[in-house]
C-alpha cells in the first residue's frame, strides 16, 4: 500500500490530474467528503487529507509514504528527514517580504509578522538584521495596518491581496512550486513502486511545460 498525504485546495486540485496519469483517481470527492482517508482506483493507493503544513510531518514520521508540499512548507518545516525527488510545478508563487506602500524603511529594530517564522529569522540573520518576529496563523497582511508590524513575509501570487491592503512586494526571498516529497524508509522499502510513480509524474509534468 502507498499512502500520499495531501492538502484540499490548489494543492489537490493542481495534484489529481498527475496522479490520474498513474491511473490514481479517488473513489469520492476529497474536497466535499468529510473522510480523511480516500481510496483510489488503485486498491494500492490510498489518499491522506491533511493541512498543507501537516504534510511533512506525516511524511517524515512515516504515517505517509508520500506527500505533496509547497516549498514554502518544506523551508520553514526544515529537517533532514525527507527526500524531495520531483518538482511538480504546481502552485507557483514567490516568498516575499512586504510593507505599506511607499513608506521608508523604519530605522530602528524591524518587526516582521508571519507564519514563517523559521524562514524569517534565517532570512534576516543572513543580512546581519536585528528583527522581532511575531508569529500569526493568517491574515498577514492586516499586521503593518495596524501598528502590529513594519513588514510580513508571505506569499505573493498576482500581489492583489497586498495591493487591496496598500502593501507592496518588496525582496525576493525565494521562488515557490510544490514538491513531491517521500519518507526515507519507504523509498527504501518499497522502492519500485515508488520509482514508478516518481517516473510516471515525472513525465506528466515534463508533458505539459
Ligand atoms: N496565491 C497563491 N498562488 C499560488 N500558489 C500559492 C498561493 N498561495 C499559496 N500557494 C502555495 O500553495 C500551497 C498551499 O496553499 P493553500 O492556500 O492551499 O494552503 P495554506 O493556506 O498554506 O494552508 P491552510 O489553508 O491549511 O492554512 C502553499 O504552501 C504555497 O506553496
Ligand atoms: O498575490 P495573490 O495572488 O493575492 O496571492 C497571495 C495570497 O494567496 C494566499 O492566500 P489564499 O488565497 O490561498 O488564501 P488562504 O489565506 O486561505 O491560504 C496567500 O496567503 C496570500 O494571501
Amino acid at each position: 500500500m502507498l499512502t500520499i498525504a495531501l492538502s484540499k485546495g490548489r494543492i489537490l486540485d493542481d495534484t489529481l490530474p498527475l496522479l490520474e496519469q498513474a491511473g490514481i483517481v479517488p473513489t469520492e470527492n476529497p474536497e466535499k467528503s468529510r473522510k480523511l482517508i480516500i481510496p483510489t482506483t488503485r486498491d494500492d493507493v490510498r489518499l491522506l487529507i491533511v493541512r498543507a503544513t501537516d504534510v511533512p510531518t506525516y511524511v517524515e514520521l512515516g504515517a505517509a509514504d508520500l506527500g505533496v508540499a509547497g516549498k514554502d512548507v518544506l523551508l520553514e518545516y526544515g529537517g533532514q528527514g525527507l527526500y524531495e525527488p520531483l518538482d511538480l510545478q504546481i502552485a507557483r508563487c514567490k516568498l516575499m517580504t512586504a510593507g505599506p506602500v511607499d513608506t521608508p524603511e523604519p530605522t530602528g529594530r524591524l518587526r516582521v509578522a508571519t507564519k514563517f517564522v523559521n524562514v524569517a529569522k534565517r532570512y534576516y540573520a543572513e543580512q546581519g538584521r536585528q528583527v522581532d518576529i511575531i508569529k500569526l496563523y493568517g491574515s498577514m497582511e492586516l499586521a503593518p495596518l495596524v501598528g502590529l508590524a513594519d513588514k510580513i513575509i508571505d506569499v505573493v501570487d498576482t500581489g492583489n491581496t497586498l495591493r487591496a491592503n496598500g502593501l507592496e512586494p518588496q525582496e525576493l526571498i525565494a521562488h515557490i512550486t510544490s514538491r513531491l516529497i517521500v519518507n526515507r524508509a519507504s523509498m527504501k522499502m518499497k522502492h519500485t513502486d515508488i520509482q514508478t510513480l516518481i517516473d510516471t509524474l515525472s513525465a506528466a509534468v515534463n508533458a505539459r511545460h
